[in-house]
């Protein structure tokens, strides 16, 4: 048989950094590793083989020559196919190990020292297992030099390339304990954002979070059985025998639960609403796809499986090219959502040509797979972040623009009487002063220049207002020309030099009407807060005080009378504001 050779170190760690910068996550495989330079041959299985006629065609160099350090396919057949796997020298007879990496879902059989053994993803019979791949301990007995026969079991379907390794023992211990840091870090990555979407699902009642949660949760199901990680270490015996019917089934709701997410995630229904048809097609169809393929019905189930391959490739062509239009249509979410899921579709694609053939020598697409899962998962929750975000700054302009008076920009009825309703339960004895505010006259002054005057002078009185009272002072619209202002932490003694200082500032006010400008004034009424008081009952008792300003002859400021001993004279209730000249 003809000698191949095997890929030198440095290309097999130019091989392994690949990994590295497409893997992000990648911790253990990436570090190359010595492995013995491998032979291998092969040929399909025949009805009358002995493993013994098969060794001997073997060394007869009458089986078909592959390289086992390069990912070789061995075509779907109705018998399975004939592997042999032998060392070059230098032999070594210390304690090896063969891997089969990625691991095929089917079953191989090692036959050696007349003895046969079954190696399976899911397979518990055994004690040691690889991860993450097969591995078959070589007994001791075995010369190095003595050609291992592999026999691999017919699969219903397309096979994964495979590559073969024969490590010394403590290599191979290093090199499986690194891979199961890497995959567990991966799957833990994306188990946490699953849980975290799961609770931003529940708690904002938004359903984008639960597609999301769906879509990385059943991607993980897929890489967890793709790499044998939930039959090892996980041990989910229950899962046995049930790979070929949970692979696709998880397969299809991913790309059902990712179209359903990416529709709402990249707002399709604003950036690119023609699209969404299509996508709401294809997670219906891939559902249906699922039912067909649990039907245990022989036609729907045969019809599911060979409409799921091409549903795949359209499927994922039409999200890629929804969301490049949501992009360049300005969704921000549509970056993240391509930042994240291009990668893991370059990959894919990859790795289906990889089944057929291609691409021999990237044998870490299967790691980087799982990698590129977590890379997404991360992207796609600070997308999803961001989006949240997003939400917030809007909600935050929504609830700006609903509390606010839209002329005068100061707060609204409802909303002044909200926060001043929680200051007042807000139990901490303090003084509390309300000034009631209504411009004089301002019917005529509407009548006189009309109302967009008027308007501009509510707008002026506002302004004002806002500017003479402190920040924490409670300043509103009530009415049509009534504003309030709440004064925290002011007695009333305290706010009464502060209501005529505004109500000076207001008569100062130059509103241009025409020719001539406006004059303006207004006339204020104060009320303490007392025990027992609600908003309601404080406007009432400030309002009666404003009505006693106006009738006094407006343009001045009245203190409600039951918050000042009768006794005391009218000077402290009553400020007169001196008419302007
Ligand atoms: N321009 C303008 N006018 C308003 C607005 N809201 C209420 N008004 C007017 O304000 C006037 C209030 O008139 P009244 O309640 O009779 O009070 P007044 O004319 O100020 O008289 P006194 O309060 O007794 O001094 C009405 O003519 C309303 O139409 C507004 O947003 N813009």
């Amino acid at each position: 048989m003809r000698k191949l050779i095997t890929l030198p170190g440095s290309d097999r760690r130019w091989r392994s950094w690949c990994g590295l910068v497409l893997g992000l996550l990648w911790l253990g495989p990436g570090v190359a590793h010595a492995a013995t330079p491998l032979n291998g041959a092969w040929r399909e299985v025949r009805a009358d083989d002995t493993p013994q006629a098969v060794l001997a065609e073997y060394r007869a160099g009458r089986l078909k020559s592959f390289d086992p350090s390069l990912l070789q396919r061995f075509p779907r057949s109705i018998a399975g196919s004939w592997v042999v796997i032998a060392s070059q020298p230098p032999w070594d007879n210390g304690e090896r190990v063969l891997t089969i990496y990625p691991p095929p879902l089917s079953t191989a059989t090692v036959i050696a020292n007349g003895e046969t053994q079954s190696l399976a993803l899911d397979d518990f019979s055994v004690a040691a297992h690889g991860h993450g791949r097969l591995a078959w301990r070589v007994p001791a007995t075995l010369p190095g030099s003595a050609p291992i026969l592999l026999r691999f079991e017919p699969s219903p379907r397309l096979s994964a390339p495979v590559r073969f390794q024969l490590q010394p023992w403590n290599e191979y211990l290093q090199q499986d304990a690194q891979w199961l840091v890497f995959a567990s870090a991966c799957f833990a990555v994306m188990l946490a954002m699953v849980l975290m979407a799961l609770c931003f699902a529940l708690m904002l009642r938004d359903v984008t979070y639960a597609w999301y949660a769906g879509y990385i949760f059943c991607y993980m199901f897929i890489q967890g059985i793709q790499t044998g990680f939930l039959f090892h270490p996980l041990e989910w015996s229950w899962l046995s025998g049930m790979a070929p019917l949970a692979g696709p089934v998880a397969v299809a709701l991913s790309v059902a639960f990712a179209s359903l997410f990416m529709m709402r995630f990249c707002e399709l229904q604003r950036y690119a609403p023609l699209l969404r048809v299509p996508i709401v097609a294809l997670a219906v169809g891939m559902i249906q796809l699922v039912l067909m393929r649990c039907s245990q019905i022989a036609l729907l189930v045969e019809v599911a499986q060979i409409l799921l391959n091409p549903l795949l490739m359209i499927g994922a062509v039409l999200l890629l090219v929804a969301a490049i239009v949501a992009a360049a249509r300005g969704s921000r979410q549509a970056w993240f959502f391509l930042a994240g899921w291009t990668p893991l579709l370059l990959l894919t694609a990859m790795t289906s040509a990889q089944v057929n053939g291609a691409l021999p020598q990237l044998d870490w697409l299967n790691d980087a797979s799982l990698a590129g899962g977590a890379f997404e998962a991360i992207v796609l929750s600070l997308g999803l972040a961001d989006r949240a975000l997003v939400l917030r700054h809007d909600r935050d302009i929504v609830q700006a623009l609903a509390d606010h008076d839209a002329l005068t920009n100061v707060l609204n009825r409802r909303a002044w009487t909200e926060r001043a309703s929680s200051l007042l339960a807000n139990g901490t004895p303090r003084p509390i002063t309300l000034l009631f505010l209504d411009l004089d006259h301002f019917k005529l002054l509407n009548d006189r220049q009309g109302h967009n005057a008027g308007d501009r002078a509510l707008v002026a009185v506002a302004q004002a207002l806002a500017t003479e009272l402190r920040p924490s002072d409670l300043l509103g619209r009530y009415g049509g020309e009534e504003f309030v202002a709440l004064l925290d932490g002011t007695t009333p003694q305290q706010a009464m030099p502060v209501a005529t200082r505004l109500c000076r500032r207001v008569h100062r006010l130059e509103i241009p009407a025409g020719d001539e400008s406006m004059l303006l004034s207004v006339s204020i009424g104060v009320a303490a807060c007392q025990d027992g008081d609600d908003v309601e009952s404080l406007v009432e008792r400030a309002d009666q005080a404003m009505y006693e300003a106006k009738l006094n002859g407006r343009n001045r400021v009245c203190l409600y009378a039951e918050t000042v001993p009768p006794s005391a004279p009218i000077g402290p209730r009553l400020h007169i504001v001196k008419k302007r000249e």
